[in-house]
């Protein structure tokens, strides 16, 4: 079989000739047509520290993919940084962006009949954008992950971005003064990385990792730390022997590929974004996968690692711990592991592990030994009822209970919501409900992070409840139930609930429930009205149309 299998058609025969001729302006030479030609997709850009480092890892890509005999094509693909736009309309792009760049990387790729991708990405919607893109082309391809940011220091304390935002609710408490909350900003992101906990970009990468689409350690290496440079060199390397083996990845990420990485989401602590984005990757693929099985393992997966949001350590210390191989051999050795799952590399998961140790090194505790981890179980816990008969979203670690039955405090936006927990309008046995924030209805599920980090900075992480319809940063910890489906947009229960209605969430039992009756329900329920759409024009227009559920993932291609 040639290398070339797919960009043969642009390069080979006589009516080719003029095609041939563009190719030579970008480099080509006479002996280069036989090769494969291998897209890198590059989503360096400087709006973001996530992805400003992205472009050197580009440029080693290239020249690894030239060394091991294929045609580099470098291309751009774009990002929004979460964590600017944050607590903004333009938050709104975040969940879209990864549509943008699926369709982007898918465009480029099969627009010019390529033989693999090498996607290269930072910020956290760049990690499932690039591999929806690579499960729809079917093509060899291999994720590089940018890398993590070192943590900042301030007061012996180590630092990220969500310090600073968990200053905000500081100060607003009045607990740190103006001078501290400067100090925090001015130290919370000292260099190039993703944010630095296991956040939602550390969390993708993770996953990635454990699924086999990324070589084993980048995941979790500094941004700026010469083996990331190195690691992505390899990467490109691995890539073109794939293209001469044909290593497809509907042979490496199947069902047992995506119950590895759910494992090791659950073991290190990950996002609840983690969720929504496996489900549409598996969309992308053609896997069953739903809420449930995420309950399923849950169930039987502990907490091993001691990372924020709720913990105490930052991915760089993970890395140095053994990093995201050492979590998966322990995963392994307790069967919780499929050992047999094809990587990129050819070489299965378990032969990539054979030499790693069963319990992590002496002398540190960001991964705890088996016997002694931080939860028994995992702490992303789908929840249902009467307010989310689709499912939802729950992240329990970090609280003493993850139990409260307490009266709504019913908020239409983030913003509003935002303003009355910084004008000390919520009190502990409260629940929040910050509802048309959803897929369609926000549209794209903003994330709150604001408000959770302000419920967290005021000290009421143990005693105020959250649920939205939209959903949460990496960052968030607290008594947080998010993606309620359906939305309130579709006419979800969530948009029924009124100010004072009382709301249980109970992660022991996995139930959210409105505690009204049926017949009350009903009756709100004739009363309810479709909202008017936010946006008429423009990308947010179209998403709002397009969009599945969150249960289903989010994404726009689900009737196609
Ligand atoms: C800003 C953050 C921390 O990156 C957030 O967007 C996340 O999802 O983790
Ligand atoms: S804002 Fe990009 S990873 Fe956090
Ligand atoms: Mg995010």
């Amino acid at each position: 079989m040639p290398d070339n299998l797919r960009s043969r058609v642009v390069t080979q025969g006589v009516q080719r000739s003029p095609n041939r001729a563009m190719l030579r302006a970008v480099g080509f030479g006479d002996e280069d047509f036989n090769k494969p030609i291998v897209g890198i997709a590059n989503g360096y850009s400087t709006i973001t520290p996530c992805n400003m480092g992205l472009d050197l890892l580009a440029k080693r890509a290239e020249t690894g993919v030239r060394d091991a005999g294929g045609m580099p094509q470098m291309f751009g693909t774009i990002t929004i940084s979460d964590g600017i736009s944050m607590g903004t309309e333009g938050m709104k792009y975040s969940l879209v962006s990864r549509e943008v760049i699926a369709d982007a990387i898918e465009t480029v790729c099969n627009g010019q009949s390529m033989d693999g991708v090498l996607a290269i990405g930072g910020c956290d919607k760049n990690m499932p954008g690039a591999t929806i893109a690579i499960a729809r082309l079917n093509i060899p391809a291999i994720f590089v992950y940018g890398g993590t940011i070192k943590p900042g220091h301030y007061n012996n304390c180590d630092l990220t971005i969500v310090s600073a935002f968990e200053a905000v609710g500081q100060r607003s408490a009045g607990t740190i003064d103006d001078d501290e909350l400067l100090a925090v900003e001015r130290n919370a992101c000292p260099g190039a990385g993703s944010c630095g906990g296991m956040y939602t970009a550390n969390t993708m990468s993770s996953a990635l990792e454990a699924m086999g689409m990324s070589l084993m350690y980048s995941s979790t290496m500094a941004a700026e730390d010469a083996e990331k440079a190195d690691s992505a060199e390899q990467s490109a390397a691995v890539l073109v022997e794939a293209i001469r083996q044909q290593i497809l990845p509907r042979q490496i990420m199947t069902r047992k590929a995506f119950e590895n990485a759910i494992s090791v989401i659950m073991a290190v602590g990950g996002s609840t974004n983690a969720v929504l984005h496996l489900l549409a990757i598996a969309n992308a693929i053609g896997v069953e996968l739903t809420l449930d099985d995420f309950e399923t393992i849950r169930q039987r997966v502990p907490v091993l690692c001691d990372l924020k949001p709720s913990g105490r350590y930052v991915t760089t210390q993970l890395h140095q711990a053994g990093g995201i191989p050492q979590v998966m051999k322990m995963l392994l050795v307790h069967d919780l592991l499929h050992g047999d799952a094809l990587t990129i590399t050819g070489q299965t998961i378990a032969e990539l592990l054979a030499d790693i140790p069963e319990e992590p090194p002496q002398g540190q505790d960001v991964i705890r030994p088996w016997n002694q981890p931080m939860y028994a179980q995992g702490h992303l816990a789908i929840l249902k009822g009467n307010l989310a008969s689709e499912g939802a979203v729950a992240k329990i670690s970090g609280v003493k209970k993850p139990q409260i039955t307490g009266p709504a405090k019913v908020f239409e936006s983030e913003e509003d919501c935002l303003a009355a927990i910084l004008d000390g309008k919520i009190k502990a046995g409260d629940v929040v409900v910050v509802r048309y924030e959803g897929p369609k209805g926000g549209p794209g599920m903003r994330e709150m992070l604001a408000p959770t980090s302000a419920i967290i900075g005021a000290g009421l992480g143990d005693s105020v409840g959250l649920i939205t319809d939209g959903r949460f940063s990496g960052g968030t910890y607290g008594l947080v139930v998010g993606h309620v489906a359906p939305e309130a947009a579709v006419g979800g229960a969530i948009a029924l609930v009124e100010e004072g209605d009382t709301i249980t969430i109970d992660a022991q039992q996995r139930l959210l429930q409105l505690n009204v009756s049926e017949e009350e329900l009903e009756r709100r329920r004739a009363n309810w009205q479709p909202p008017t759409p936010r946006y008429r024009k423009g990308i947010l227009a179209k998403y709002a149309k397009l969009v599945s559920s969150s249960s289903l993932g989010a994404v726009t291609d689900l009737d196609c």
